[in-house]
């Protein structure tokens, strides 16, 4: 079977707002006040919790890795109890997996969020049953860019690991295709959208409109 493998964060949902509240929560903990800003500051919380730590702390003048080590459970604490006050999934998402199921398609999700906490939004959200397989930063030992974890949730969604493609929207979900010797598409729509052509990915999509086409062409 002919799989489709979507990133979460950035790709199907936006969830920008709550990661960066979870991030200020942290900063406001360490004495300094919010230090993110929800619409400045959405391309770097798509990078991750680390990555808003890091940005946060850097602001401050006092990052260290000890300190990004010592907040970060709290920051994912602080995500999951509160992980769908902002997020949306972005437009079109939906119909377009259905689409894919439909056309016979295998579907999944490939995700550096740590396993636990993607199901949680996946839950939330309503649209965990949309996805057969589901592989998060933990579930395996390795995570992207490392080609395994692509494989795998091909796998997990009854595919063959060289007939997939991933969609995403950062470097780290191109290099993953790469490593894998995969095609992969990635999205415009989000806040480092205007980058993303440089990355010079198989494919590029605006709107999720045009995600069935594209799939099609690139991998029958
Ligand atoms: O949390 C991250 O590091 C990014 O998550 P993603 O892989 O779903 O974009
Ligand atoms: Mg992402």
């Amino acid at each position: 079977m002919r799989t489709v493998i979507f990133d979460l964060d950035g790709t199907l949902a936006d969830t920008s707002g709550d990661l960066i509240a979870a991030a200020n929560h942290c900063f406001i903990g360490m004495g300094a006040g919010a230090q993110l800003d929800p619409q400045r500051d959405a391309a770097t919380a798509l990078r991750g919790g680390r990555a808003m730590l890091t940005l946060g702390l850097d602001r401050m003048g006092t990052r260290s890795e000890a300190e990004i080590d010592r907040w970060y459970p709290e920051l994912l604490r602080a995500y999951g109890d509160a992980i769908d006050h902002h997020t949306v999934v972005y437009p079109g998402a939906i119909a377009a997996v259905e689409a894919l199921r439909s056309a016979g398609y295998g579907v999944g999700i490939c995700t550096n969020k740590p396993e636990g906490l993607a199901e949680q939004l996946l839950q939330s959200l309503g649209i965990r049953s949309l996805f057969g397989s589901m592989i998060g930063a933990d579930t395996l030992p390795v995570r992207k860019p490392d080609p395994e974890p692509l494989f795998e949730a091909i796998r997990r969604a009854g595919g063959a690991p060289d007939r997939g493609c991933l969609v995403g929207d950062t470097v780290t979900d191109r290099e993953t295709a790469r490593a894998a010797g995969l095609p992969s598409v990635l999205v415009t729509f989000g806040p480092a959208g205007g980058d993303m052509a440089t990355l010079e990915p198989e494919a590029l999509i605006g709107h999720f409109d045009e995600l069935p086409e594209v799939v099609a062409r690139l991998i029958g």
